[in-house]
C-alpha cells in the first residue's frame, strides 16, 4: 500500500483498539479497511491470496460488529435484518381447512343424541344459543366431545356459549330448538345473504347457529319458510375466514370469491367516494402512464398491479390495507397473493426496507420533455464519446465485451452552465437504461442516517433493473475528499458508495454505469476520481455552438436577425456558458415587450408584437455578462490536462 494508505490504516487500527469507539466508528473504521484492501488489491499492491485473507478477517469482524446486540460494542444490525425477514413471513393460517364435513358431523354421537331428543318430542335439549361445540382439548364437558376423524387438535368449530347477538339473527326457525348443518358450498350457492339489517354487526366471534337440511330436519320442524334463501344463517367455522369475509362483504355471499373487488366496486357505483387508497391508484396510475410506455426500457409496465387494496373485502376480519401502496407494487419488487398478501418477487430487494426502495424507485427519472443530441449545441468530442460508451454498448452488449467493455463510470466536469445535467437528461431519453437521477445532496442531507443505504439500496435496485444508469449531479458534494472533521455519516455514505462503484465495475456483467457531473472536479476523492475512468470536460461552448443555441432559441420566436447580426452576437459572446446564452436569448426577447407602451399592454395581441431584432441582442448585452471567469477557466483546463480523458 502506498504512505498514505498505510498511514491511515495504523491510524484506523489504533482507533479500533483504543476501545473509545463507538460501534459506528469502529463498524466504519472496519469498512474502510475493506476498501483499503481492495484498493491495494486493485492497483497491484496486494496479491489475490493475500487480499482473499485480509478479506475474510476484517469482513468477519466487521459483521461481528455489525450484528453483535451488545450496545457496547455492536450495531445489532442482526435484529433489523431479522425484523425484516419476520416482515416477509407468510402467514399460513388463512390456508388452514377444517376437515369438519356435514357427514361426519351428523355422525358424531352427540349430535345424533341431540336429534334424537328432539324427535322423541322432549323439546328442547339445548337453546339454539347455547349450543356450544367444541373439537380438540377444549372440548371437555362440552356437548360434542366425541373426537372428530380427521379434525385437528386445534379448537377449531364453535366457541361462543350463549351469546347475546342472536337476538338479532332473523330465525324463520326460531321455535326450532334442533340445529342444522349447511355444507360450506351450500352457503355459498344459497345465500348466506347477510342483508345489513340482519346484523347489527358482526358477530366478534363465530356464532352457533346452523342452516337446516332438509334430511335431517328434526320431526314436525318445517324448515325454514321460504327455503335457505331467506334463512339468515350465521354460521361461520373458525375453519375458513374466507367465507367470513364473503359473509361480511356487503355484496353477500353469491359463493363468488375473488369477485369481492368488483362486487365492491360495483356496489360504490354511482357515488364519487373513493378511498385515499383508490385516489392514490389514479394519481399514480396517471402518473406512469407514460411511464409503461417506455415498458422496456424500464421493465415495470409488466408487473403495474392495478388492483391494490382498494378492492380487498373490507369487514372485522379483513386486514388493515395501507392507503398508501408502496412503490415497488408498481414496479416488479412486490406483487400479491390471492389472499392479499404481499410477495416480493425480487430476492434480492428482500432485505431493503420497503420505503427506501419506495424512495429510489421515485427517483427514477422518467419525466420531462425529450431531449435529443441535436438539442445539445457543441460538445461534439463529449457527445461521441458517450455514444459511444452508454446508447452502444446498452444496444449491443454482445459486442462489447471484454477489452471493449465500457468504463462503469463517467465524470462530466466543466464549468457551470455548460450542458451537463442537459446531457445527463439526454442520457435517460436516448440510452433506453433504466435511468435514476439522484442528485448528491438528497443522499447526503434529506436522508440523514439513512445515506448509507439509500446508496446501498440504489445499486441494488439499478441491478434489478438493467442495464441501467444512475446519475448523480453535483457528485462533488457526494464524493469530496475526506477530511477529519467530516462527519461520519457522510464519510460512510461515501465509503459506501466507493464499495459500490467498485462492485459495478468489477461485475463484468453487470450492466449499471454511474454518470457524474460537477463543476468542481478538484475537490473528488482521488479513490473516486479512479473509478470515475472516463473523465469528460465539457468546456464553454465555442463560436459554433454559441451559434447553434441562438439558431436554436430563436428558432421558436418571432425574430430578424440576419446571419452578420448573428454573426455579431457570437463574437460578442466570447467567454459565454451555454446558460448564459440562453439568458441572453430570453433577455432579448424582452425587447419587443418592453418597446410597447404601458397604454397599449392591455390591449395589444400576440401578433401585433414586434420581431425580436438585432438591437435588443444589444441592449441585452449590457445586462447580461459571463458568469464564468478566465481564472476559474484555467483551473479546469488545468484539470482536464491532468485527469480529463479528451484529447
Ligand atoms: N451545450 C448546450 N446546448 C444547449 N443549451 C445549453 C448548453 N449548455 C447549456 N445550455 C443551456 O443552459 C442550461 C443549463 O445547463 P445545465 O444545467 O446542463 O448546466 P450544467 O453544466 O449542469 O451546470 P452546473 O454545473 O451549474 O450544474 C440548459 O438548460 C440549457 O438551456
Ligand atoms: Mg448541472
Amino acid at each position: 500500500m502506498s504512505g498514505a494508505h498505510l498511514d491511515e490504516w495504523q491510524r484506523r487500527s489504533f482507533d479500533i483498539s483504543s476501545g473509545n469507539c463507538t460501534p459506528e466508528q469502529t463498524a466504519d473504521a472496519y469498512r474502510a479497511h475493506i476498501l483499503s484492501i481492495q484498493y491495494a488489491w486493485a492497483s497491484s499492491q496486494l496479491s489475490q491470496a493475500g487480499m482473499d485473507s485480509l478479506l475474510r478477517t476484517y469482513s468477519e469482524r466487521y459483521a461481528a460488529v455489525l450484528d453483535s446486540d451488545d450496545p457496547r460494542k455492536g450495531l445489532n444490525n442482526y435484529a433489523e435484518s431479522a425484523l425484516h425477514l419476520a416482515r416477509s413471513q407468510r402467514n399460513y393460517s388463512d390456508k388452514w381447512e377444517s376437515s369438519l364435513t356435514v357427514e361426519n358431523v351428523m355422525e358424531l354421537p352427540s349430535v345424533q343424541k341431540m336429534i334424537e331428543s328432539v324427535k322423541g318430542g322432549g323439546g328442547s335439549l339445548v337453546a339454539p344459543g347455547d349450543v356450544n361445540i367444541c373439537v380438540g382439548p377444549e372440548s371437555k364437558g362440552n356437548l360434542l366431545s366425541a373426537p372428530l376423524p380427521g379434525v385437528r387438535s386445534e379448537a377449531v368449530l364453535f366457541k361462543p356459549t350463549a351469546p347475546p347477538q342472536p337476538k338479532k339473527i332473523d330465525f324463520n326457525t326460531a321455535s326450532n330448538p334442533a340445529t342444522n348443518f349447511m355444507s360450506d358450498r351450500q352457503r355459498g350457492s344459497e345465500g348466506i345473504s347477510g342483508t345489513s339489517n340482519s346484523f347489527s354487526r358482526p358477530p366478534a366471534r363465530p356464532q352457533s347457529v346452523f342452516s337446516h337440511s332438509s334430511s335431517v330436519y328434526p320431526q314436525g320442524n318445517p324448515g325454514p319458510a321460504n327455503g335457505t334463501q331467506s334463512y339468515q344463517a350465521s354460521f361461520f367455522s373458525n375453519s375458513n375466514p374466507t367465507k367470513r369475509k364473503n359473509f361480511y362483504n356487503p355484496d353477500g355471499g353469491d359463493g363468488g370469491r375473488g369477485q369481492h373487488g368488483q362486487a365492491s366496486t360495483d356496489l360504490r357505483c354511482g357515488s364519487n367516494f373513493k378511498t385515499a387508497r383508490e385516489q392514490f391508484v389514479v394519481d399514480q396510475h396517471k402518473k406512469h402512464s407514460h411511464q409503461s410506455q417506455r415498458g422496456q426500457a424500464t421493465g415495470m409496465s409488466a408487473t403495474v398491479k392495478k388492483s391494490l387494496g382498494a378492492n380487498r373485502p373490507r369487514g372485522a376480519f379483513s386486514k388493515f390495507v395501507s392507503p398508501m401502496p408502496r412503490q415497488e407494487e408498481e414496479e416488479g419488487g412486490l406483487s400479491r397473493d390471492s389472499n392479499g398478501e404481499p410477495q416480493i418477487l425480487d430476492e434480492r430487494l428482500k432485505n431493503f426496507e420497503p420505503k427506501i426502495v419506495e424512495l429510489i424507485m421515485s427517483e427514477i427519472m422518467d419525466h420531462g420533455p425529450p431531449i435529443s443530441w441535436d438539442d445539445i449545441a457543441g460538445l461534439e468530442f463529449a457527445k461521441t464519446t458517450i455514444k459511444e460508451i452508454v446508447v452502444w454498448p446498452m444496444l449491443r452488449p454482445d459486442i462489447f465485451t471484454g477489452l471493449r467493455g465500457p468504463p462503469k463510470g463517467i465524470l462530466l466536469f466543466g464549468p457551470p452552465g455548460t450542458g451537463k445535467t442537459l446531457i445527463g437528461k439526454c442520457i435517460a431519453c436516448q440510452s433506453g437504461a433504466t435511468f435514476f437521477s439522484i442528485s448528491a445532496s438528497s443522499l447526503t442531507s434529506k436522508w440523514v442516517g439513512e445515506g448509507e443505504k439509500m446508496v446501498r439500496a440504489l445499486f441494488a435496485i439499478a441491478r434489478c433493473h438493467q442495464p441501467a444508469v444512475i446519475f448523480i449531479d453535483e457528485i462533488d458534494s457526494l464524493l469530496s475528499q475526506r477530511t477529519d472533521g467530516e462527519h461520519d455519516s457522510s464519510r460512510r455514505i461515501k465509503t459506501e458508495f466507493l464499495v459500490q462503484l467498485d462492485g459495478a465495475a468489477t461485475a463484468a456483467e453487470d450492466r449499471i454505469l454511474v454518470v457524474g457531473a460537477t463543476n468542481r472536479p478538484q475537490e473528488i476523492d482521488e479513490a473516486a476520481r479512479r473509478r470515475l475512468a472516463k473523465r469528460l470536460y465539457i468546456p464553454l461552448p465555442e463560436a459554433t455552438a454559441r451559434w447553434q443555441i441562438v439558431t436554436n432559441l430563436m428558432a421558436r420566436e418571432k425574430n430578424q436577425l440576419v446571419d452578420s447580426e448573428l454573426e455579431s452576437v457570437v463574437t460578442a459572446t466570447e467567454g459565454f456558458s451555454g446558460a448564459d446564452m440562453t439568458q441572453l436569448c430570453k433577455e432579448a426577447a424582452l425587447g419587443p415587450i418592453r418597446s410597447i407602451q404601458l397604454s397599449d399592454i392591455a390591449t395589444i395581441t400576440a401578433d401585433e408584437v414586434r420581431p425580436i431584432i438585432y438591437s435588443d441582442f444589444q441592449e441585452a448585452l449590457k445586462t447580461v455578462r459571463p458568469s464564468v471567469s478566465s481564472k476559474d477557466l484555467e483551473l479546469y483546463e488545468e484539470w482536464n490536462k491532468t485527469f480529463g480523458c479528451g484529447r
